[in-house]
């Protein structure tokens, strides 16, 4: 070995050595903080002062249980059998976060309906499976009426505490979503847990399209803590845009949007449900249910969609180019199943591809907005600056898909997101803009939304961090006349029909809007506040096998 062989072996070894040192220094520390964390936890716990403490039988054994403000803990009471078997028995605690119900537990006959001696009494709660709420029941067991009321009195009041738990809800369901299946979900996994926590519904079934916006538009909003929409994506962007609506209406607001005054609860009935999934990080309307019942708030962000100065509508996400078209297409094939739909203009608009051009222009978000999953501070003036002093950046060009989101948009499909960059409630959107590329390429890019990353390592792909976007296209061949004939002759009906003009498609939340000139796209940051938790990545359970 050479001299300077020696000497790098030598810095290599030292640097490992120096590696090693500082991995255990590391280590050391972080356990020295969670030992810290421990204690500390610990120590509330202690301090805690408890409110009941009692003997109940949880399963055929013996515990001493305490109530707390927050929890409830039981521990088994040991030694009760000669034969000791009761040192196999753990410990429990349950926290009140979690538990959204308690009842008194009665023997009764068969067809009882009332009455009957005392068994003790059932708390409901929600337990966690990855993202999935599931839930369970602790059943605690003393035939003392007078204890066993006295216990359910003060959790009974504990829970009435919880102020973001709604009582009454108002629920739309849209018995045409996806399967036609909105009904029956919500009457065999959505109805029996309101009811057991005590919640009072008004529900609607929508009869048409529009139906949902007519009946916000008149509602008493007074009336109820919250808002439930039982369908696909196109529900939930019609509920969210009547919400911030009326918001805007009541408080007599026409420039500029307001928060919505209720949550909106989204139990997913649809075929890709993006919003329920970027909120729940599953397509299970128990989950949905439970962060309902259990007033799980999370603010989110929303854009509003504007073209020639005229409100067109308020929503999450919108593609445009190539998720347009493809919507579009997926459109005039109504009357096919959704998958082979989807399957069929996604391959078709991929054939046909070819790019918009036009003319894009964005406004940076500002840095103080956007901690990805930090929370906004809720004060924060959200006035954008005035028109003259924004400083827009401004690109003329070839363009195959332009995407501007405010929310990740999961999905099973795509379970870190159409848009990972942003996230509920960071102030800005995600701008995608993919240049014109080789179909080839163009399929790459797109097949690695599937997979973890890499989707956006691209040349002809930017994204930007943004609070703004203006697109206005520049073809003169409008979207039904560069088609076939075949495919311009369906009767499709756009929500927005486009005023003359040429008209492009745009796929904002699922639905399709024709509009023939200049669109802007601004962010309002926690215009909306939804049911669920910021989620970073969706149960994958599907995989697109049709590119
Ligand atoms: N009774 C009804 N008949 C027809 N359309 C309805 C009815 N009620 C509501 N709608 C409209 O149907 C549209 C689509 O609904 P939704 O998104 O729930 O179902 P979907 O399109 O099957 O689901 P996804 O968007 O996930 O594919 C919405 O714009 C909604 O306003």
């Amino acid at each position: 070995m050479s001299e300077s062989e020696e000497v790098v072996r030598g810095e290599q070894r030292d640097g490992n050595k120096r590696k090693k040192k500082k991995r255990k220094e590391k280590k050391k520390d972080i356990e020295e903080e969670e030992e810290k964390r421990e204690e500390g936890q610990i120590k509330e716990e202690e301090s805690e002062s408890v409110l009941l403490h009692g003997i109940f039988k949880v399963g055929k054994k013996s515990h001493d249980v305490l109530l707390t403000k927050t929890r409830l803990t039981w521990t088994p009471i040991i030694p009760e059998t000669p034969t000791g078997d009761a040192n196999l028995l753990q410990p429990g605690v349950m926290l009140l976060e979690d538990v959204f119900a308690v009842k008194v537990k009665r023997r009764r006959a068969a067809g009882q309906q009332s009455g009957g001696p005392v068994l003790g009494m059932a708390l409901f709660c929600c337990r966690r499976r990855g993202q999935k709420l599931e839930e369970d029941t602790l059943h605690l067991h003393n035939a003392s009426a007078e204890h066993t009321h006295t216990w359910y009195n003060t959790i009974k009041e504990l829970l009435t505490g919880f102020s973001s738990r709604p009582k009454r809800l108002k629920v739309f369901i849209n018995p045409s979503s996806h399967k036609k299946e909105a009904v029956h979900i919500y009457r065999e996994h959505v109805a029996p847990l309101f009811k057991m926590a005590d919640v009072q519904t008004d529900i609607t079934v929508t009869e048409r399209k529009g139906h949902a916006l007519s009946v916000m538009k008149e509602c008493k909003l007074d009336e109820f803590d919250g808002v439930v929409c039982v369908g696909g994506d196109g529900s939930v962007a019609e509920l969210c845009h009547a919400l911030v609506l009326r918001a805007q209406l009541d408080a007599n607001s026409p420039e500029k949007p307001v928060k919505s005054v209720l949550p909106l609860g989204i139990v997913p009935a649809g075929s890709t449900d993006v919003v329920s999934c970027s909120v729940h990080g599953v397509r299970d309307p128990v989950t949905a249910a439970l962060h309902i019942v259990l007033g799980h708030l999370q603010q989110v962000d929303m854009c509003s969609f504007t073209a020639l100065g005229q409100l067109v509508r308020f929503g999450f996400s919108a593609m445009f180019g190539f998720g347009g078209r493809t919507l579009a297409r997926a459109e005039k094939r109504r009357w096919m199943p959704s998958s082979r739909r989807r399957e069929y203009a996604l391959v078709k608009t991929l054939a046909r591809l070819r790019p918009e051009d036009c003319q894009l222009s964005y406004l940076p978000a500002k840095k103080s907005n956007c901690s990805l999953f930090g929370p906004r501070d809720q004060d924060q003036d959200q006035d954008p600056e005035p028109e003259g002093k924004e400083s827009w950046t401004t690109n003329r060009g070839q363009y195959l898909s332009i995407s501007v989101m405010s929310v990740p948009c999961l999905s099973p499909h795509v379970p870190r997101g159409l848009a990972p960059n942003t996230s509920l409630a960071n102030g800005s959107a995600s701008l995608i803009a993919v240049s014109n590329a080789s179909r080839s390429d163009f399929i790459k890019h797109l097949k690695r939304y599937g997979s973890s990353s890499g989707q956006f390592n691209f040349s002809f792909v930017e994204t930007h961090d943004v609070s703004a976007v203006r697109i206005r296209p520049h073809s003169l061949v409008s979207w039904s006349e560069g088609e076939s004939e075949e495919e311009a002759d369906s009767k499709s009906t756009p929500i927005i029909p486009s005023e003359g003009g040429v008209a492009f498609p745009w796929n904002i939340d699922g639905e399709l809007v024709e509009m023939a000139n200049e669109v802007l796209i601004r962010v309002h940051p926690g215009l909306m506040t939804l049911y669920g938790e910021e989620v970073e990545e969706a149960e994958s359970a599907v995989s697109c096998s049709c590119i």
